[in-house]
């Protein structure tokens, strides 16, 4: 087997590993990336941007459904769903193509290696590659950008019948006809409304008592009213026990719910519980890489594992698994390796946004973490249809619900609001900043837009009960 040496060795195209390939390849360094699939990793073939563009032809076909509140007469809008799958796929090429070619032609310093990586040594890999060729590849410097895939549950009965997970379901030419999701979280959420809002009937089954089980109460009801006010059936608090199959094709998911015992019916079955780590297949034990109990990496403050040298960035070390942590991680790493300056990867800021309609976007604390905590807080609820922009839209479901501290600074908010991911956003400029509440309050802001929300939301700051 043929030894090659360089510089760095990525594995894995992620969110982290692509800018750190170029980052490091621009610093002069002699980089091999290695990837096994496509190019770009989940976000861009699988994750966040095929299904925002899925989630944009459903809430165009809601716009148009309900375009009478507004006075267009419009008919039941027609879902051409190879077509819609199809629109997406050409996103999915275009950025596929874009990463390809910052790799490559932009980045000749670049080897990129299509193949899998595993460890025979701490500072070393095999990579068989997909021709079937298999090379050594030794480097002082490697970064695991592996990420995860779906986590399939214990189900009986799960492995006689043909489910998805949300790769497959993001080729599917069929819609489905009664869609099954089991899993209540952000895909769930997004799936399920999506599908919904493309003509499909809807059940969630989720294990916890409600959706989003990390976020407070209120704001976990108002998610649930908006998803069965459209149809999505939720079954919560759901032990399934068995899947099966009959002879029509139709499905049965039995499960043990608050109500008894029940049988759940559909055609199609998505599963969405959660990820597990793509550490497995890597040998980790030939480089003496130590990972927790379910397979995280396990790394320090800095990204590096326990071997020197070797650093684990992305979804595959534990912690909140999004995009922008992942490209977040690339910043800790190049700005240590490259700029000297050490910044550490815990106790970072952490926005993120459920692509639901409304969105919750979401920073800072929730109510419930600043009780475990024993942080004082008041609390600011306004619910969005006191917003003149929400009213002149009609798009008035939803809340702000703002935390302030003792100092009158900001703890923390929760968006739940036509656009919440870009006004939490705001939020978090605000909490940058370190911005008291009081001088928001007399701040102009164009009229008639969403953020004049910021004017009039501590208005109704209150002790919590
Ligand atoms: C359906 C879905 C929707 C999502 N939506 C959002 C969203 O809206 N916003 C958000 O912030 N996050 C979202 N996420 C999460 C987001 O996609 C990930 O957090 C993000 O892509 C970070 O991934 P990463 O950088 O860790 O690695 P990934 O992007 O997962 O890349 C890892 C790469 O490593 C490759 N690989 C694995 N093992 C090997 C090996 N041994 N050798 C070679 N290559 C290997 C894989 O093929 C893969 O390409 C979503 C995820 C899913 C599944
Ligand atoms: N908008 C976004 O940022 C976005 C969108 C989609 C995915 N993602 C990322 O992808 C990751 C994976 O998403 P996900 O929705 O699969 O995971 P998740 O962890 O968000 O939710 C999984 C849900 O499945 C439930 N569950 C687990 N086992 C179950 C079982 N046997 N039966 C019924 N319910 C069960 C859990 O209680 C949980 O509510 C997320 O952690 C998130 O970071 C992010």
């Amino acid at each position: 087997m043929p030894t090659f040496s360089y510089d760095a060795l990525i594995i894995g195209s992620g969110q982290a590993g692509n800018p750190l390939a170029t980052a490091l390849a621009d610093a002069g360094r002699r980089v091999v990336l290695v990837e096994e699939n496509h190019l770009g990793g989940s976000c861009v073939n699988y994750g966040c941007s095929p299904t925002k563009a899925l989630l944009a032809a459903a809430e165009r076909a809601h716009h148009i459904r309900t375009a009478a509140e507004y006075g267009i007469r419009a008919q039941e809008p027609e879902v051409d769903f190879p077509a819609i799958i199809a629109r997406k796929e050409a996103l999915v090429q275009h950025s596929r193509a874009g990463v390809r070619s910052n790799l490559t032609q932009e980045h000749p310093g670049i080897t990129v290696l299509h193949g899998h990586a595993a460890f025979t040594g701490p500072h070393s890999v095999r990579v068989t590659l997909v021709e079937g060729d298999e090379r050594e590849i030794e480097a002082p410097l490697i970064f695991i950008n592996t990420g995860t895939r779906p986590a399939i549950p214990p189900l009986a009965g799960l492995e006689a019948v043909p489910y998805l997970t949300t790769t497959e379901l993001l080729d599917l030419q069929e819609l489905p006809e009664h869609l099954l999701i089991l899993g209540g979280g952000y895909i769930g959420m997004e799936f399920g409304q999506m599908f919904r809002r493309f003509g499909s009937r809807v059940t969630i089954i989720e294990s916890g008592k409600k959706l989003l089980e990390r976020e407070d109460d209120d704001v976990c009801a108002a998610m649930q009213e908006v998803l069965a006010a459209e149809g999505v059936e939720l079954v919560l608090g759901a032990e399934a026990r068995r899947v099966s199959r009959n002879a029509a094709g139709q499905l049965t998911i039995s499960a043990h719910t608050p109500a008894g015992e029940r049988r759940l019916h559909g055609s199609h079955l998505l599963i969405a519980t959660g990820r597990t780590p793509n550490s497995d297949k890597l040998d980790l034990s030939k480089a003496g890489i130590k990972t927790d109990e379910k397979g995280y990496i396990r790394v320090n403050s800095s990204l590096e594992t326990n071997v020197r040298g070797i650093y684990a960035l992305g979804d595959v070390h534990a912690g909140p698994q999004f995009t922008h942590l992942s490209y977040d991680d690339y910043r800790v790493v190049r700005d240590a390796l490259l700029h000297g300056k050490r910044r550490s990867a815990r106790q970072r800021p952490l926005p993120y946004t459920v692509f639901t309609d409304p969105q919750l976007g979401r920073i800072g604390l929730s109510e419930e973490q600043a009780q475990a905590q024993k942080i004082p807080y008041r609390v600011a609820k306004m619910p969005v249809r006191t917003i003149g922009r929400a009213r002149e839209t009609g798009r008035t479901t939803g809340f702000w619900k703002v935390l302030v501290d003792s100092q009158d600074r900001i703890l923390g908010a929760a968006i739940f609001c036509a656009e919440g991911g870009e006004l939490m956003t705001m939020f978090q400029l605000i909490m940058m900043g370190r911005l008291k509440y009081p001088q928001l309050q007399n701040m102009i802001i164009a009229h008639p837009t969403w953020a004049e929300g910021i004017n009039n939301v501590f208005a109704k700051l209150q002790e919590p009960e």
